[in-house]
């Protein structure tokens, strides 16, 4: 507020000192309502003069005898500027110039764009020419309609060029016109001229009819007007005469018709009445273009802008610079020998009899069983006899799978949606699910998913296809060696196979370096990076943290770009931008997808802390609808790696074999992940339902020979450049700064007074931080001179005895 009001005093202090064009808004209201007025008291003279034009027309002379009382509704100056304007000027077209007085007057008032409004006058001049002309040409009778200069410039140009010249002229002038300002292309022309042609010649047909019918009317009405003419003649002393042309050049037409009832160029006088629904139209053209051209024009340019785009260029292929990109083919994928499921007569007979006798052990009676065999498990479905109790059966898990002597025995009491039991049993030989079989399924290459993940296949052999971008974001957990790199292999194929590399990325975290070393081959084609780091693929957990944050930047960039076009989603936004509706000079740009995937999430957490988990949950909750989504796999899956926030943010949950059930509670919210068999045998729930999977089996030489394929091919010049974060590594004047201090400040210089040793490790480990937020408080803690300088593999030594004489050097520093 306070800041408002001297700029409010500056703006109206200028207009003493230099006579600029700005006006103060008092002055706009005075100007703008001064020119609305003119336009209207134009208009209404333009108006009047086609009913009292005729009686005023021998007054004209008299302007300056007060005593002669014009009939114009703004009497005396109304007659003579009509006149001007509509007689000797432009006719009808003059409206068009009451039109532009009056949205000048707006534009003034309102502070409307300048730079519309000029475009308006040039336009608006240019079309009173035009119509004045246009009128001329066709009202050789009504000459009144295109006014004497619309008259006069057609008797000219048909001297030189003849009617048809004129005629083509004409219709130029009409294409420039539309052609320019309306954007109108040669079909949306053709039909606007059709219908134009048809409206004019029906108009033409009318008038034509009405016309003949008016001229025996009008004969008789210019009778009486003769007659009241004269009689106000007589009555008004000797003024009787007036209607002789005196010097005039052009006019000659109706003052014969007036003077007398002459047949060929009599027409003026009937022109005032039969072609009053002409007036109208054209009256109304300016005035509507005033309100509702702008409205109009701004949603037809981008509307027609984009059409004629769509139509010249055909939609935005954003694939379209890597054309020729290849996917990789099936072959690349390896066929497994023992891939169809063989069914173990024996096998499944035994394992029956075994749970029927255990079950009858217990005195639980059986119904009926039925078994589904699914690549490493048969399912066993049981339908009890009446009356047993559900939790009976829940309860004799581990006596089942003592007498059934198999690992990983599950038990699902009741199967949801079916009225059973069931109970899985391992498959005495396992069958391996190949990527390639689920790459090359119906339901994966079918699909319409936006990033679809062929998982593995059910225990009903069914392949498990499932749409990342809904998930949205999915956390995957299973002890050391059970298959969590293959898993995340499988996942990040199903997306090579499916997805453009103009349509996907991946920032991909691998702290045990080894596992996506692969995916460097196509780091120009589908990785992202930040801006300044060589390798796309992180294996330094400190860089983990620029990492996330720089994609909280891109995550509030693309909500950016959303809110400006006004999409909600990222589908709908490409598909607005592919669609040639947004343009790439505000802004904007085809999105791709973003798959962050972290492959020890644990290690993350235990390094950095809270650094890496608020980035991490902030991502989660917000950026699905901006199209990133996090995959992020961890060995631990313990609460205080897998946090409440974390887990609250990652609905979908994949588990391999854990150890514990504690863990199993942790990922999946229930017990079974321990009970699993391990090599890819895992659990996938959405919130609700868990589903077993056997997941599909890629290994690192296919993994090697698909990068090689697509690293081969022609890349783009550099990875996808994720947006610079400069947080971290401050620079020095924060340090120096003492306002700019971290905020742990203080309790970190407590911490290294109290411990008598400056390491950032004791900083990280004390207050939970990661690596650079410590460095950094040590640095500032150097400035403040309570650490000595680096010395290498030793620890800072501390300047400061105790507490005392810190809390001296802090207060001194205060006073300072
Ligand atoms: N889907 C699968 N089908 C068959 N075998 C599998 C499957 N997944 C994993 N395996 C077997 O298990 C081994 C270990 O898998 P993987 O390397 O994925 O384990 P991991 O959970 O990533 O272990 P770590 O955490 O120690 O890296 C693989 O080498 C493979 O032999």
């Amino acid at each position: 507020m306070a800041k408002k009001k001297p700029k409010t005093n500056q703006s109206s202090t200028p207009k003493f000192k230099k006579p600029s064009l700005k006006l103060t808004n008092q002055q706009k209201l005075i100007f703008g309502s001064l020119l609305i007025i003119l336009g209207i008291i134009l208009g209404t003279a333009f108006l009047s003069y086609f009913f009292t034009g005729k009686a005023d027309q021998s007054i004209l002379n008299e302007f300056t005898v007060r005593q002669v009382e014009a009939e114009n509704w703004v009497k005396k100056l109304g007659a003579y500027l009509s006149d001007i304007f509509v007689y000797r000027g432009f006719g009808i077209a003059a409206f068009i110039f009451a039109g532009l007085l009056v949205r000048s007057g707006l534009h003034v008032l309102l502070d409307i764009n300048y730079q519309k409004l000029r475009r308006h006058w040039f336009w608006g001049l240019y079309l009173i020419l035009w119509f004045s002309i246009f009128f001329g040409f066709f009202g050789e009778k009504h000459a009144i309609l295109g006014g004497t200069v619309g008259f006069e410039t057609n008797t000219f140009l048909q001297d030189y060029i003849g009617i048809l010249g004129v005629a083509l002229l004409l219709f130029f002038g009409l294409i420039v016109y539309l052609a320019t300002r309306f954007k109108v292309t040669i079909h949306s022309f053709i039909a606007l001229f059709k219908s134009a042609k048809k409206n004019i010649s029906d108009e033409l047909k009318s008038n034509a009819e009405e016309d003949s019918f008016a001229f025996d009317n009008n004969l008789t009405e210019e009778a009486e007007a003769i007659k009241s003419a004269h009689v106000s003649a007589t009555q008004e002393k000797p003024k009787a005469k007036p209607i002789v042309p005196e010097p005039e050049p052009t006019p000659i037409v109706e003052f014969e018709t007036f003077e007398k009832p002459e047949p060929t160029q009599q027409v003026p006088t009937s022109t005032f009445e039969v072609e009053t629904p002409k007036e109208e139209t054209i009256e109304d053209g300016p005035e509507l273009d005033i309100q509702v051209e702008t409205v109009q024009e701004e949603l037809s340019e981008t509307d027609n802008l984009s059409n004629k785009l769509v139509a010249d260029f055909g939609l935005f292929d954003p694939t379209l610079e890597l054309g020729k990109y290849q996917f990789p083919p099936l072959d690349l994928l390896k066929k497994y020998n023992n891939e169809g499921i063989s069914i173990n007569q024996e096998e499944l007979e035994g394992n029956k009899n075994r749970i029927v006798e255990t079950l009858n052990n217990y005195k639980i009676g059986i119904a009926s069983i039925k078994a589904t065999i699914g690549p490493t498990v048969t399912l066993y479905e049981i339908v009890p006899e009446a009356g047993v109790r559900i939790s009976k059966i829940k309860n004799l898990e581990d006596d089942i799978a003592l007498s059934l002597s198999a690992l990983g025995i599950r038990i699902i009491a009741p199967i949801p949606g079916k009225g059973t039991i069931g109970i899985e049993v391992p498959n005495e030989n396992s069958t391996i699910v190949s990527m390639r079989s689920v790459i090359a399924s119906q339901k994966f290459q079918k699909s319409d998913m936006e990033l679809p993940i062929a998982l593995g296949k059910t225990i009903s052999n069914e392949t498990f296809v499932v749409d990342l971008a809904k998930m949205p974001h999915m956390l995957m957990a299973g002890a050391t060696g059970q298959g969590k790199s293959v898993g995340l292999n499988a996942v990040l194929t199903s997306l090579l196979y499916k997805k453009h590399p103009a349509e996907v990325k991946f920032v991909l975290v691998d702290p045990k370096k080894v596992e996506l070393t692969l995916f460097n081959k196509i780091e120009r084609h589908y990785l992202a990076k930040l801006p300044d780091s060589e390798e796309a693929i992180i294996t330094d957990n400190t860089k983990v943290i620029n990492t996330l944050n720089s994609l909280c930047i891109e995550m509030d960039n693309r909500y950016e770009m959303l809110k400006n076009a006004m999409c909600r989603n990222l589908k709908e936004y490409n598909t607005k931008f592919k669609a040639r509706k947004l343009n790439p000079n505000d802004g904007h740009h085809f999105l791709p997808y973003i798959v962050l995937v972290v492959d020890e999430f644990a290690d993350l957490i235990m390094t950095a802390g809270k650094e890496v988990e608020t980035p991490i949950a902030r991502l989660a909750q917000l950026a699905r609808a901006i199209g990133i989504h996090l995959i992020i796999a961890t060995q631990r899956p313990s609460v205080n790696v897998i946090t409440g926030i974390i887990k609250a943010n990652f609905p979908a949950r994949i588990a391999f074999r854990v150890t514990s059930k504690i863990d199993s509670r942790t990922i999946l919210d229930g017990s079974g992940a321990d009970q699993l068999i391990g090599r890819g045998d895992m659990l996938y729930t959405q919130g609700n339902d868990m589903i077993r999977i056997q997941c599909a089996f890629v290994d690192t030489p296919e993994v090697e020979k698909i990068t090689e394929f697509i690293g081969g091919q022609k890349a783009y010049p550099d990875a996808y450049l994720l947006p610079e974060y400069v947080g971290e590594e401050g620079g020095t004047n924060l340090d120096i700064d003492i306002s700019d201090r971290d905020k742990l400040f203080k309790e970190a210089a407590e911490i290294i007074v109290t411990a008598q040793q400056g390491s950032a490790s004791l900083l990280q480990r004390k207050l939970k931080l990661g690596y650079n937020r410590a460095g950094r408080l040590i640095d500032q803690l150097e400035a403040a001179g309570i650490v000595g300088p680096f010395e290498g593999s030793k620890a800072r030594q501390v300047l400061i005895p105790d507490f005392v004489a810190l809390e001296q050097l802090l207060e001194n520093e205060k006073n300072n």
